[in-house]
């Protein structure tokens, strides 16, 4: 095992020749958010198992303290909210939202829905980050929220509307948490008659969605669906405990320890997501073996392997964005150019992600085009050492720890990486857990 040496300015990660072991994962953030959020909404009290305890977790978790829903922490592993059954005991708050977009965007529709007087704002790179297609969807059917700051962006100031629509039209192309957001908020706009939300031009992200449909189904809220193109609430659907519920391991946090495995020899199994998992980033698992590593899965594992030099991959990842970063990384172990496409969401994320993968595999020695909506990656014979800037992007930082693997190739020379505690945002112990699998360090 290596020391990870955390400082607070950057971490140094020593060249590792293999990586070997289990990781137990944190609890899904989207999972985490959503089912927090629902819990808050429903009539009855849910008690929650292996929540995510991370930034963008606090953050929804003290905006609804502040809205006045009582949770408490019973252990570790184990929260308990007590639902308000589609009501909020405070009607005046304002909500600090970090980066969290499965916070601000979810909250914005129900507290617009709800009614009251909020306000709701973030970190600097949040107000940089799209909000306007909810905003503009919410305001046409009776809502009143404005822009405090830039038109489009947060912070809002959201106050009491009539929203009682029959459509609703949200453009998906942007981010699926817009939609995420109005289908939540739907069944307490449907309160006499069936509400349909149109989807306008494509939608993107799509695997988020069947996770919403799956957390609000287990809430007791079905939806009907028209393909990707509409989705209906009956009337009359209240949100109601289901007394318990579990939160997965998260499929995206899994991507690292599994494409670590795939480059650096294995196995490595992640525990805590497995084949019926409802996250759509275990399909990362798919790109991996088509790079030619062993996948193995069972209920609630997956383990990956590797089998020499990585196949370079050209293939659409619009469907995994978070994970398909990993890729990008992974790519620098191919045994050519790798095109990741369709992935021009990455741009409004924690950072413009297509701009600084391309600067950072850069530094590595890569060769790098960057499209509008894609990224190609040729690898260098030999990685280089290099400091990595992360942008306060947890993705960024994570994703770069797996360009220590190249051991033999540097020896002695440390991959650093900038402000490593970014990844506070869905997994503050990442370094300690990355340290746990590198078997054989050399310095
Ligand atoms: O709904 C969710 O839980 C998420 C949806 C995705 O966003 P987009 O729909 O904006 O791509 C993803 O990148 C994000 O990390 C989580
Ligand atoms: C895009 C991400 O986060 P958010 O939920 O804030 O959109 C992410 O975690 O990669």
């Amino acid at each position: 095992m290596t020391q990870a040496k955390i400082y607070p300015q950057h971490i140094d990660l020593e060249p590792v020749m293999r990586v070997q072991g289990t990781v137990r994962l944190p609890g899904s953030k989207s999972i985490s958010n959503r089912t927090l959020l629902l819990a808050a909404l429903s009539e009855g009290t849910t008690t929650i198992h292996d929540l995510l305890a991370s930034d963008d977790t606090s953050v929804m978790l003290d905006a609804l303290k502040k809205l006045g829903i009582r949770w408490e922490e019973v252990d570790e592993r184990t929260h308990v909210v007590h639902g308000a059954g589609g009501k909020l005991p405070v009607a005046q708050a304002d909500l600090f939202m970090g980066n969290a977009g499965t916070a601000i965007r979810p909250l914005t529709a129900a507290l617009a829905v709800i009614g009251g007087d909020y306000t709701l704002h973030g970190v600097e790179r949040m107000h940089e980050r799209p909000i306007g297609d909810l905003v503009d969807a919410l305001n046409a059917v009776g809502a009143s929220i404005e822009y405090t700051g830039n038109p489009g962006y947060p912070p809002l100031h959201i106050r009491a509307g009539k929203v009682q629509p029959d459509r609703i039209a949200v453009r998906g192309n942007v981010s699926s948490q817009f939609l995420t957001a109005l289908l939540m908020a739907a069944p307490l706009m449907a309160v006499a008659k069936p509400v349909t939300i149109e989807v306008v031009g494509e939608l993107i992200s799509k695997p988020y969605i069947e996770i919403t449909l799956n957390l609000m189904r287990r809430f007791g809220v079905t939806v009907g669906q028209d393909g990707w193109a509409s989705f209906t609430v009956q009337p009359g659907q209240t949100y109601r405990s289901p007394g318990s519920i579990h939160v997965e391991g998260d499929a995206s946090s899994a991507s690292y320890f599994l494409a670590a495995g795939a480059i650096a020899g294995g196995p490595v199994r992640v525990e805590g997501v497995g084949k019926d998992s409802i996250q759509g980033d275990v399909r990362f698992a798919d790109a991996l073996e088509q790079m030619g590593a062993t996948i193995t899965k069972g209920d609630n594992w997956i383990e990956a392997k590797s089998n020499g030099v990585l196949k370079a991959i050209d293939a659409d990842f619009n469907h995994i964005p978070d994970a398909a970063m990993t890729i990008a990384v992974a790519a620098l172990y191919a045994d050519g150019t790798s095109t990741l496409r369709n992935i021009a969401s990455w741009r409004v994320k924690e950072t413009d992600r297509l701009a600084a993968m391309a600067t950072e595999l850069r530094k590595v020695g890569a060769t790098v085009e960057e499209g509008p909506d894609y990224i190609r990656v040729t690898p260098p014979d030999t990685l280089s050492h290099a400091t990595i800037d992360t942008y306060d992007d947890h993705r960024m930082a994570m994703c770069f720890s797996l360009a220590s693997l190249d051991g033999a190739a540097r020896r002695g020379n440390a991959m650093r990486i900038n402000d490593p505690k970014c990844v506070a945002k869905t997994f503050p112990d990442y370094f300690e857990t990355f340290s746990g699998i590198a078997q054989d360090t050399l310095s």
